[in-house]
């Protein structure tokens, strides 16, 4: 029987989406997942999500890597599946879903989705480096060089050297000319560079402000596939009320049997 899919793109970070409010697509089934996202024999995508129903609010969230394993939050698909349920009717411009780490708000204005990120109230201080969770977990690193810089080479070696089985996202940053920062990201679950991740968009603007490398509490930051924009409040060492605002986009619907 043929399924039908949608592919979305947020800032370059690709997903499947499909509309699972019937239940039909089995969360336990990882080996298709990995299937459908492989760039060769599938569809092709960083990563995969089901929209599902929930009793609380307007949707559920299910995100898998390009793995084919269920993982933590992913803010670029929060970003993409915002854009689907607006536009399967599910929404008006404004929402609240379920994802695996609790609820997110989200606003759509002028084709741009802000979507509301948890709190995160602990940045750890590593010798070179921050570690902080902001829905998934992310290590943020400045370099020189960012341009030239083997991003899958060290990312995988501090993936797996320093973080183990668990991993973590290993992003390189560095300051730009106007005012923000350029970000390169590798992925766990992707094990690469992907062009753009939300929640390590987010995790670098914090950084950033812990750092002291900016004061302001609205950051541009430069993804490979775009720009993203994180504002945030700052009280006392926790930062609440941060919102990740791009682009998120339907690139093609389409059928596969599965
Ligand atoms: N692309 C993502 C992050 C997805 C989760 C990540 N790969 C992990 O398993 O931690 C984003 O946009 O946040």
């Amino acid at each position: 029987m043929k399924n039908t899919f949608y592919k979305y793109q947020g800032t370059g970070n690709d997903f499947v989406m499909i509309d699972n409010r019937n239940g039909d697509f089995f969360h336990t089934d990882n080996t298709l997942v990995a299937h459908l996202c492989d760039r060769r024999f599938g569809i092709g995508a960083d990563g995969l999500i089901l929209l599902e129903n929930d009793d609380d609010t307007d949707f559920r969230m299910v995100y898998f890597n390009a793995d084919g394993n269920e993982s933590t939050m992913c803010g670029n698909g929060g970003r993409c599946i915002v854009a689907f349920a607006h536009f399967l009717g599910i929404v008006d411009d404004e929402m609240e879903f379920m994802a695996i780490d609790g609820p997110h708000k989200a606003l759509i204005q002028g084709g741009m989705v802000s979507l509301k990120m948890q709190d995160v109230s602990e940045i750890k201080e590593k010798s070179n480096a921050l570690f902080m969770n902001t829905g998934s977990p992310h290590h943020v690193q400045m370099v020189e060089g960012l341009k030239q810089y083997d991003v899958k080479k060290e990312g995988a070696r501090l993936r797996y050297g320093v973080y183990g089985e668990k991993g973590s996202n290993i992003n390189f940053v560095e300051a730009n000319t106007t005012n923000g920062f350029n970000i390169r990201t590798y992925e766990r679950g992707v094990e690469d560079e992907t062009l753009s991740c939300g929640t390590g968009v987010t995790a670098v603007a914090l950084a950033m402000h812990h750092l002291g490398k900016t004061s302001t509490n609205q950051i541009a930051i430069n993804a490979l596939g775009g720009n993203l924009y994180v504002d945030f409040k700052y009280n006392n060492g926790s930062y609440t009320d941060i919102y990740l605002k791009g682009a998120a986009k339907q690139v093609f619907k389409g059928e596969m049997e599965w």
